[in-house]
């Protein structure tokens, strides 16, 4: 089936990050929601295709067949080269958005400041949502955006005039695509997208079709990240570790799913009770999750999926954040630990920096200062002796090579 769905309006929407998540899921959404979407990106090469390419690709891939919708109504901009072209951008858009990872928003945060500077009071705020895979990852944005350095002081104070900043939780997976795929994209059908409704209270919601807006967003994210990308990453981890190639393959594994069923029901008992969510309903979400990461239509890699594991190893992250609340609460976290375990020899993996960088940490610490570096635990916490045994056993394992 194909759906063109070429729209003409006044809304504009500025996207950083052309990448997967970028063009495969937010910028479709606001493309058929009737905005212009202005793609900011560093890659030379996605711009240029953007901007020679009047239209791309969304193929949604799954058990019951194909579905391809077409992009259109874009522009594209390289942000390293015209940062003062995406200011203006901004200046007299109705939305930024960014999917450009969570340690990046530190950069794009000066242009977006810039942006909303120049604005006029005039204007309705701009609407200003991170789609990252972090909690609170539009709270750091802000922190950033209201810098000294990147915003004067004097005009953080009426800064609601011109921005309103709403945290959110994206839900879709997409691999990376086959190299000769051009802009098209390939992903799964499921999607979820909620985002906090509370900034937007007196001026409207931006109208965007497929948000879910909430008031507590701490709930959606926290049982997104502690059970989609826990999930995930344990298949991953467990998988890359005994030389799979997808999560899919991993999961073709008797022993890694048992693991991902251990981790999972790890996260369950937290999130249960924590934010009252029935039993019942988390078991279906469980299953659910465990059929979408099992898609063999997706062919995703477990090096995408296990990427920038320092970030996956830190505090609020997928593993350390659950288990610590747990052992604090005397509750089993082993399936998280053991994923954890996976995550540390997750070292060297060639395109991944941060994997390089843990192999550095790993080789030049103790295990004690690792744990305090890599995943932000201190000594007083219950969970801490137990990540320092692992990462001692990994540590001696990788001498013993
Ligand atoms: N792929 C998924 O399944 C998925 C799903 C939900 C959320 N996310 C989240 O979305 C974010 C992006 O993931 P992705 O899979 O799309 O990654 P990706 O690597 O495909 O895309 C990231 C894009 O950001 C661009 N970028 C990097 N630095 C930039 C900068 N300074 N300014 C502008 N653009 C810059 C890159 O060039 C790239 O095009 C991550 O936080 C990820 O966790 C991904
Ligand atoms: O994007 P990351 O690196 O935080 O995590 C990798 C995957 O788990 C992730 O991209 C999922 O595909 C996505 O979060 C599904 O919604």
């Amino acid at each position: 089936m194909t759906a063109n769905n070429t729209t003409t309006s006044s809304k504009k929407a500025v996207h950083f990050g052309a990448g997967n998540i970028g063009r495969g899921f937010v910028a479709c959404f606001l493309h058929n929601s009737g905005y212009e979407v202005v793609f900011a990106d560093v890659n030379a090469s996605i711009i240029d295709q953007l901007n020679a390419q009047p239209s791309y690709k969304v193929i949604e891939v799954g058990v019951d067949g194909t579905t391809e919708s077409t992009i259109t109504n874009y522009r594209a901009i390289n942000s390293k080269d015209h940062e003062d072209e995406v200011i203006r951008e901004i200046a007299t858009a109705d939305v930024v958005t960014c999917s450009v990872g969570p340690n990046i928003l530190k950069f794009i945060a000066p242009v977006i400041a810039k942006g909303i500077d120049q604005r006029s009071n005039d204007l309705s705020p701009i609407a200003v949502i991170a789609c990252e895979n972090a909690i609170g990852a539009t709270d750091t944005l802000a922190e950033f955006i209201k810098a000294p350095q990147n915003t004067p002081p004097e005009h953080v104070q009426d800064m609601d005039k011109r921005a309103r900043f709403a945290n959110s939780a994206i839900d879709r997976i997409v691999p990376a695509q086959d190299p000769d795929a051009g802009l098209d994209v390939k992903l799964e059908k499921f999607y979820e997208w909620v985002v906090e409704s509370g900034p937007f209270k007196d001026h409207g919601l931006p109208s965007i079709k497929g948000i879910n807006w909430v008031e507590n967003l701490e709930p959606y994210i926290e049982r997104k990240l502690y059970t989609v990308n826990t999930g995930h990453a344990t298949a991953a981890y467990h998988g890359y570790n005994r030389r799979k190639s997808t999560v899919y393959d991993a999961l073709q594994d008797r022993d890694i799913q048992q693991e991902v069923k251990k981790a999972l029901e790890n996260t369950a008992n937290l999130i249960t009770e924590k934010h009252g969510i029935d039993e019942e309903e988390q078991q279906a979400y469980v299953d659910k999750i465990v059929r979408r990461i099992s898609n063999p239509h997706l062919e995703d890699a477990v090096e995408r999926v296990g990427r920038a594991p320092l970030r996956k190893l830190s505090r609020k992250e997928r593993f350390i954040g659950p288990a610590a609340e747990l052992a604090e609460q005397g509750k089993d976290c082993t399936g998280l630990l053991d994923a954890a375990e996976m995550a540390f020899r997750f070292q060297n993996v060639e395109g991944d920096d941060e994997s390089k960088e843990l192999a550095m940490i790993m080789e030049n610490h103790s295990a004690e200062d690792v744990v305090k570096q890599v995943c932000g635990l201190q000594p007083n916490e219950k969970l801490y002796p137990k990540v320092v045994d692992i990462v001692k056993r990994v540590q001696a394992d990788s001498r013993e090579e």
